[in-house]
């Protein structure tokens, strides 16, 4: 392998290196949720944050977020792959060498341990004997010991200055970068380069002269800054890559919550009703929309102050977080209205969540303040109806809620109900 080759090869297993990175963070979705809670609460501390808009919010996200991707494993098949891939290379070697004749004794002996050492790695890692940050540095400290003593050796006088061991070298850097942590690799590249020079000039210069000894170091030293700085650039840009894109993700995600109350806002909603139609019209899967209205909040603005009355609102929205399940999806549609969609389940069991959420209000003390009531209108979505059909349907019932006293739950049956209860009447 030339100088120039092992450095290309070297870019391009980091490139690898840092794209299983970003799958890994990929496979993290919980990362975003705990930090948008994060923010969320620090919100709550810090009410004037809604002066400041949402900017200075997404601008804290973004500090915050850009220390976090630095570290990372590599895959346990990913690494395992590697294994085989290093068992096989030595192997070949090895008996290229042997068949040869020109095997040296450092080297009939080194090999069969690097492959039995890479063997038991490989081994551990499949039952999950030990971590997979010891496999990757027990791997490293095997690859890296070989590499370094050998060439150390090969530049012994009696075995030859120009044995081509040091061309393998720069393996060190590329192999401490992929299977470690950044910080880590760094340590052990500076300890790897300082160990490789110290090491051959002692080896050199027990048989040549001075010059010749320091040209040969140097000439392995400047070989090596070359390796390191050109890793260290890509590592820099993959970091710089993966940061924008963990950014962007978590702006996109932030775009769906509702700052003040940490619920889905409108244009979260808006996505929930997409799918929600998508699964009535292709799998028949039914769904209700509760449209939830408090009552009188005018009034609480007016006599307690808008403070209180985001403070109501948002220990409303966790109220109704607590009185659903996963399934279910709880944003703010806009002011002091909600929406549950529900998802799955009967009209009645669907009504009977709407019944319990208007009766633990009233039990409730929300921002303080006792005896809240609010209205709601449920609107299903199982006869055939559109989304907008039936989202119209609820907020025709949540006014009609409102019309006839507030505090009560209305859907189609009690309509029904109430029309036959009149008919009989007259
Ligand atoms: N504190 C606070 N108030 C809000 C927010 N968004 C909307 N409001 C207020 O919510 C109030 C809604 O008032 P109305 O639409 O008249 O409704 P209401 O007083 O609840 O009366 P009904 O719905 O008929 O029972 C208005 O005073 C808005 O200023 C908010 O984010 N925070």
């Amino acid at each position: 392998m030339t100088g120039s080759s092992t450095i290309k090869s070297s870019v391009f297993e980091i490139s690898l290196y840092f794209d299983t990175i970003e799958h890994n963070d990929k496979e993290n979705p919980s990362y975003l949720s705990r930090l948008i809670e994060k923010h969320n609460a620090l919100f709550y501390q810090n009410p004037y944050n809604e002066q400041l808009g949402n900017l200075g919010i997404l601008m804290d996200i973004i500090r915050k977020t850009s220390s976090t991707t630095e570290a990372a494993l590599l895959k346990p098949h990913v690494f395992r792959g590697l294994l085989l891939f290093a068992m096989s290379a030595f192997a070949a070697i090895w008996s290229i060498d042997y068949t040869s004749g020109i095997i040296a004794l450092f080297d009939a002996a080194s090999y069969p341990i690097c492959i039995a050492g890479f063997a038991t790695i490989y081994l551990l890692s499949r039952t999950k004997k030990a971590s997979e940050q010891s496999l990757h540095l027990t791997t490293y400290l095997i690859v890296a010991g070989y590499l370094t003593s050998s060439s150390i050796w090969h530049h012994m006088a009696e075995n030859g200055l120009f044995s081509n061991s040091a061309q393998w070298l720069g393996l060190n850097y590329v192999i401490a970068y992929l299977f470690l942590e950044v910080r880590k690799a760094v340590i052990v590249t500076i300890a790897s380069f300082i160990v490789t020079l110290i090491g051959h000039y002692l080896a050199l210069i027990q048989h040549y002269p001075l010059d010749d000894t320091v040209g040969v170091v140097l000439n392995i030293g400047i070989a090596h800054t070359v390796y390191i700085v050109l890793l260290w650039t890509v590592v820099q840009m993959r970091v710089e890559h993966t940061k924008t894109h963990e950014r962007l993700s978590t702006l996109e995600q932030h775009a769906m919550i509702d700052q003040l109350t940490n619920v889905l806002n409108r244009r979260g909603i808006e996505d929930v009703f997409k799918h929600a139609e998508e699964n009535w019209i292709n799998h028949k899967q039914p769904y209700a929309i509760l449209l939830i209205d408090i009552d009188h909040f005018k009034q609480v603005n007016d006599q307690y102050g808008h403070l209180v009355g985001d403070k109501v609102l948002a220990d409303f929205a966790a109220l109704l977080n607590k009185l659903t399940v996963a399934s279910n999806s709880v944003g703010r549609w806009g002011g002091e209205e909600f929406i549950i969609l529900v998802k799955s389940r009967s009209n009645e069991e669907c009504f009977s969540l709407a019944e319990k959420v208007r009766q633990t209000v009233e039990r409730s003390t929300l921002g303080g303040l006792k005896e809240l009531s609010i209205s709601i209108g449920v609107g299903y979505a199982n006869e055939e109806k559109s989304l907008f059909e039936t989202f119209q349907q609820a907020d025709s019932y949540l006014y009609a809620a409102k019309k006839t006293g507030r505090n009560k739950v209305i859907d189609r049956n009690q309509i029904i109900k109430k029309r036959q209860e009149s008919a009989t009447e007259v």
